[in-house]
């Protein structure tokens, strides 16, 4: 009896988990119109007709905050059609024509909100599998496109110029340029763009020749959409090293060379591990402090904020990972935002090996690869249980985005399961010895391809037929199922038990707090001490500006130190603090910094009104996906 009810019971919960499955396809299809097959973020149509390559010539308007000019799109026909799908949003689309000159009819669909709209191009006759067509677009951008941040003159630090820089990732691209806005779609590019003469333009690409105002761009590498990067301000640049400068404004660039002097060392040690490096040149843009991300890997120039100019190279491990992305990512990349893991777990697992190799003793090591995974369970903890709740679908490594815009799911949970997770699987197979071999294999099989989680699984289980082990991973636990990962690694805890053990002190009641406590203890341990205070109950305020006085935490300039620091003013409701916290996210838009410290401003019911006022007046200041996302920490309507 008990058996059959619990089938009965099984069969019910089937059936209600059906129809609801069914109800959300429609409710989200009827959100996106026709998706594309292969990418619920995108109504192109790339298993009919791909684009392979494609050439931009753009004029940088400044004063209309505006991109005009014309991409010409190469495609490969892949079946009989007689229309091409792109996506674009809020462009303005002039004119159509082959390449033989031939006007084309076209249909914009209705936009839909932060997906942009269908744009349907008619063939004159129908193109057949194995043709290749040439599509020349006219068109121009909207002063508000998301991809875009058109600055000021007095939101750059030199005050005279204005500035403007792109952030693609994940689905903007086609604000900027009509395209195939999914990371299923792999093409070449050529670019050139017109600017006023005093600036200078860079690209994802490698730059070509600058004549007065003109320069052009090549990118010889396939790159999918949301890696097409652009950036036009007055710069300035300094070499690091035999295939690499860094840019930035005047004002910053003596800190920047100081801080990146060591590239061309992370370089040589990513090679060691990945293969040669297929980008040529890797150059770094300090960009303007409203740069949502710490740094975005775009090719052969990574965007950084200008948070990383610690003065102490603390920061180097965003610099790493961003070299690893040459590989996982840019290379190897993720087919659609729902395996954004295969892009970021990766890469975060490849991170921690590289910066490990940079250290001669092998015992030293292991532990700062395990204590500085330990540092991402924290984050990853925090994402599943305070940004999300364990029971989110979000928190799954594998997410379902129909419906869902990819930068809503955005959190730490890909980053930190995903790298979590290759490091189980490494533990399972033998260890690095093993592991790195199956990973530039990996590298080698899948390069200049997107790929899902299922071709990875498949690969793997292929690599690793004879091992035992492996067929004991709970696939779908580890994919599919929300909250924190099945089995956490045992991770070497050696650099973290007197921290743990310092947080205890300071917790008791009666603890005397010294500067001496932290005089060895380096940047991130001191991350790590004020995270773990962080997971505990508010301090007292009394021990929490002691704390503040002693450790120096008032005064440092490691922002990753500063932004753990005032949340823990803010949970011990210390309003002496508040102006420090209204300040620093008003000085820089990096949005791992000021999303969770507005989130801890609204939570905190008395000042809730003014973070949202303060929001509000600076919001005009803000990157789109700043702004956007932020409206939906404070519960406010879009
Ligand atoms: C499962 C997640 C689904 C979709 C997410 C896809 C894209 C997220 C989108 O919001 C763009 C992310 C861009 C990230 C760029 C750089 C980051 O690695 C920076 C990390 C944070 C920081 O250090 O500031
Ligand atoms: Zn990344």
């Amino acid at each position: 009896m008990a058996a059959l009810g619990s089938i009965n019971l099984n069969k019910i919960l089937y059936f209600i988990c059906n129809v609801n499955i069914i109800l959300y396809y429609f409710s989200s299809t009827q959100v996106m119109g026709a998706l594309s097959p292969l990418d619920p973020s995108s109504f192109s149509r790339p298993e009919l007709a791909i684009i392979k390559h494609a050439s931009l010539s753009l004029n940088i308007d400044f004063e209309s905050k505006v991109l005009n000019g014309d991409a010409i799109l190469n495609f490969d026909v892949l079946e009989d059609i007689g229309e091409l799908v792109l996506d674009i949003s809020s462009l303005s689309i002039e004119s159509v024509e082959l390449d033989n000159g031939t006007k084309l009819k076209f249909d914009i669909g209705e936009p839909v909100p932060n997906f942009g709209s269908k744009l349907t191009i008619s063939l004159p006759n129908q193109a057949l599998v194995g043709e290749k067509l040439k599509v020349k677009i006219k068109y121009a951008t909207a002063p508000t496109a998301s991809a875009l941040q058109w600055l000021e003159p007095n939101q750059t630090s030199g005050k005279k110029h204005p500035y403007l820089f792109s952030q693609c990732q994940p689905i903007h691209a086609r604000s900027i340029v009509p395209c195939q806005d999914t990371p299923a779609v792999k093409f070449t590019y050529d670019a050139e763009v017109t600017a006023p003469e005093e600036f200078t333009v860079l690209m994802s690409a490698l730059r070509g020749e600058v004549r007065s105002n003109r320069t052009t761009f090549r990118q010889p590498v396939p790159i999918p959409s949301y890696l097409l990067a652009i950036a036009v301000g007055v710069l300035e640049q300094r070499s690091l090293g035999p295939r690499s400068l860094v840019w930035s404004e005047k004002e910053e660039i003596e800190r920047s060379a100081w801080e990146f002097a060591e590239t061309e060392k992370y370089l040589q040690a990513a090679e060691n591990l990945c293969g040669p490096y297929v980008w040529t040149q890797y150059d770094l843009l300090v960009l303007p402090p409203s740069f949502p991300y710490g740094g975005m890997e775009n090719p052969c120039l990574t965007f950084v904020t200008p948070t990383l100019l610690a003065g102490d190279r603390s920061q180097a491990d965003v610099i790493v990972h961003e070299i690893m992305h040459s590989w996982t990512g840019n290379l190897v990349t993720n087919k659609n935002f729902e395996h954004f893991w295969l892009n970021e777990g990766f890469t975060v697992f490849l991170e921690r090996k590289v910066g490990a190799s940079l250290i001669s003793d092998p015992v030293e090591a292991k532990k700062s690869r395990d204590f500085h995974s330990l540092l991402g369970l924290q984050e990853l903890s925090e994402a599943v249980n305070e940004q999300f709740d364990p029971s989110n679908p979000l928190t799954r490594l594998v997410p379902d985005l129909n419906g869902v815009h990819p930068d809503d799911a955005f959190s730490r949970v890909p980053y930190e399961k995903g790298s979590l997770f290759l490091r189980y699987l490494e533990d399972l197979v033998g260890g690095s010895d093993v592991f790195d071999d199956f990973l530039r294999s990996y590298l080698n099989k899948f390069k200049k391809q997107s790929l899902d989680t299922d071709q990875f699984k498949a690969y793997l289980l292929d690599y690793f037929k004879d091992n035992k082990q492996l067929k004991t991973v709970d696939w779908n636990a580890w994919l599919y199922t929300s909250g924190m990962p099945p089995i956490i690694p045992a991770y070497d805890t050696s650099m973290t038990k007197s921290i743990t053990a310092l947080v205890e002190t300071i917790s008791q009641s009666n603890a005397t707090i010294s500067s001496l406590d932290v005089r060895t203890l380096n940047a991130h341990q001191l991350i790590r001490l004020l995270q773990e205070l962080l997971e505990r109950p508010a301090l007292p305020l009394e021990k929490l500006r002691l704390l503040g006085k002693e450790y120096g935490l008032e005064t440092s300039t490691n922002s990753e130190i500063v932004y753990r620091w005032l949340r823990l003013c803010i949970r011990s409701r210390d309003e002496d603090r508040l102006g420090d916290a209204f300040d620093f996210v008003n000085r820089q838009g990096r949005m791992k910094y000021v999303r969770p410290i507005y989130r801890d401003l609204y939570a905190w019911e008395d000042v809730r009104d003014r973070a949202i006022d303060n929001f509000l007046k600076n919001e005009q200041y803000m990157m789109h996906v700043s702004a956007y996302t932020l409206r939906k920490d404070l519960h406010l309507k879009d």
